[in-house]
């Protein structure tokens, strides 16, 4: 598989919660490749939490971060990007994405919801009805997540591990074909 990337970075898509994070670790560490989380690196870059930007600047600031970090990280080969749930939303991350292979990992609204329940640190489910607002975001966003390279369905009874092996099973179906010699005839 790492043969067939040719260092082509992933970049995994989806609804937080979805397990970008927890999988693309696991990817990283199969390919041998760097991991990076933009949620992560805008914590780092600012030393805020994301809670407290979403609360003292506003949506609009974070998101320029993010898109600020994710063209940063598409002049790299060889990573692995674990993006905000959010990403899909402006136009110019697409091209940025784009760079490389862009994962979708799709887990259905209500188990996404029990993953995220005991979970204080998204600011977008803080108001009084966490599921209703995550049903909406979902339903924004879906036509932006259909939009990846690769869609891979995942369920409360798969492991991080079983979603990774997944990816790996289905990536070749979007990458292009090894290159076989031409047929010489005799
Ligand atoms: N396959 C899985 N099975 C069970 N729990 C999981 C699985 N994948 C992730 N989790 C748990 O679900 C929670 C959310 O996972 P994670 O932080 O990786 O999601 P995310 O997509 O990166 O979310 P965000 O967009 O908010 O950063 C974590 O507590 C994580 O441990
Ligand atoms: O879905 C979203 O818009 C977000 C998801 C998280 O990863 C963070 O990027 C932030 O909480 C916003
Ligand atoms: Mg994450």
């Amino acid at each position: 598989m790492k043969d067939r990337l040719k260092r082509r970075s992933l970049y995994l898509i989806g609804m937080m919660g979805a397990g970008k994070t927890t999988v693309g670790q696991i990817l990283a560490q199969r390919l041998e490749y760097r991991f990076f989380d933009t949620d992560h690196l805008i914590e780092q870059l600012t030393g805020e939490t994301i809670a407290n930007i979403f609360a003292t600047e506003g949506e609009e600031v974070f998101r320029d971060l993010e898109t600020q970090v994710l063209g940063q990280l598409s002049a790299y080969l060889s990573c692995v990007v674990a993006t905000g749930g959010g990403i899909v939303l402006r136009r110019k991350n697409w091209g940025f994405l784009h760079q490389g292979v862009v994962i979708h990992l799709d887990l259905p609204v209500e188990q996404l919801y029990t993953r995220l329940l005991a979970d204080t640190n998204r600011p977008l489910l803080q108001g009084v009805n966490p599921l209703e607002k995550l049903q909406e975001l979902y339903a924004q966003r879906q036509r932006l997540y259909a939009q990846a390279d690769l869609q891979i369905a995942v369920d409360s009874t798969d492991t991080p591990e079983a979603v990774a092996d997944r990816i790996f099973e289905k990536l070749p179906e979007i990458l292009r074909p090894p290159v076989s010699p031409p047929s010489v005839q005799e």
